[in-house]
């Protein structure tokens, strides 16, 4: 038996996020292009006797998360464990964090996805990656995409995917909010406010990605949860002005925020970028990522 695995895990940026009318379960159909970017988080699964199930954080917002099974990673290996039915399945999780937690960048979502692959690993279970994908459904909206990484097209809840053709790098800077946001109440203060939307997906955004035009792919990034997340912070509107005044090929939040993801024309930029978002004190932290990336990968 294998005795210990690493999993890097993407998070991700929504460069459309259109909603539309809500199924029984409350869920919203989406249209939505999710690209995985490269700030991650880390995810080591350790053998552990039968039974034992542990789980542990450190880095970036680790003192808030829950260690018990209202944890999206904790419920990851669990799922495993029992839909394959793994004979003695026992792990030690450790997760280093760098994706922001509540910040609309699927770091819960990326955890879980990274904690599937780590324990098939471990467990030596043998799952195609297809196998994993419905367990991906189950645990959550965003965590099928985590595991293919990517830039991919999702619709229904999110989690049918079509991968998209895109061409070169795309540089992100990120600014990091000092509070979290709640999905719910975001997708809640959305039905308050507002019709729902077509789901179409931006035909000219799609067009920029295949060729690789940063320029366009920026003037096309849209959201339909944007007005909800700045009307729960509305710090959030002062934060996209600076980015584009300081030149952004476009400014967005992140799924349902409050995390803000600038498009920069190279990394020079992006790093301009960068240092005119830290000095408002209504940014926590900035941070710059490359995309699309692979999704959760078992490290050498
Ligand atoms: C908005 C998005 C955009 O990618 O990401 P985040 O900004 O949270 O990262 C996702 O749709 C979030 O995905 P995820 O966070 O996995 O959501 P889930 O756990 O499945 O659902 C949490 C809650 O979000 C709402 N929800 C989620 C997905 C969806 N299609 N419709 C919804 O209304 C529901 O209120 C649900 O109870
Ligand atoms: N492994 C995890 N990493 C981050 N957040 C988690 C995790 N497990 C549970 N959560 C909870 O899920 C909620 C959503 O966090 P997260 O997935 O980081 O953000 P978002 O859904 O905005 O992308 C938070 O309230 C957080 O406490």
């Amino acid at each position: 038996m294998t005795r210990a695995v690493r999993v890097r895990v993407p998070a991700k940026v929504n460069l459309a996020l259109r909603v539309g009318g809500t199924d029984p379960q409350g869920f919203h159909e989406l249209g939505t292009v999710f690209q995985a970017v490269s700030l991650g988080d880390e995810v080591l699964a350790e053998a552990a006797p039968a039974g034992q199930f542990r789980l542990a954080f450190h880095g970036e917002g680790a003192a808030f998360l829950p260690v018990d099974d209202t944890n999206l990673a904790m419920r990851a290996a669990k799922l495993l464990a029992e839909r394959f039915q793994v004979a003695g399945a026992g792990v030690a999780l450790t997760i280093r964090k760098r994706i922001p937690v509540a910040g609309g960048m699927a770091g819960g979502s990326a955890d879980a996805a990274a904690v599937l692959v780590a324990c098939n690993a471990l467990w030596d279970v043998g799952a195609m990656r297809d196998e994993l994908q419905p367990l991906a459904a189950e645990l959550g909206s965003d965590v099928p995409f985590l595991l293919v990484g990517g830039t991919a097209i999702g619709t229904g809840r999110g989690v049918d995917l079509t991968s998209v053709m895109t061409s070169g790098t795309y540089h992100w800077t990120f600014a990091l909010s000092h509070a979290g946001l709640s999905t719910p109440a975001v997708f809640k203060e959305f039905d308050r406010t507002t019709e729902p939307q077509s789901t179409e997906i931006p035909s000219r955004l799609l067009e920029g990605l295949r060729a690789g035009d940063a320029a366009v792919v920026g003037a096309n990034l849209t959201n339909d949860l944007e007005a909800a997340a700045i009307a729960l912070q509305p710090g959030l509107e002062h934060t996209l002005k600076l980015g584009l005044e300081a030149g952004a090929l476009g400014a967005i939040v992140s799924g349902s925020g409050p995390t803000c993801a600038f498009l920069a024309g190279s990394d020079a930029h992006s790093i301009e970028l960068a240092e005119a978002l830290a000095v408002f004190s209504g940014v926590r932290a900035v941070r710059r990522a490359f995309g699309p990336v692979a999704g959760a990968q078992v490290l050498p």
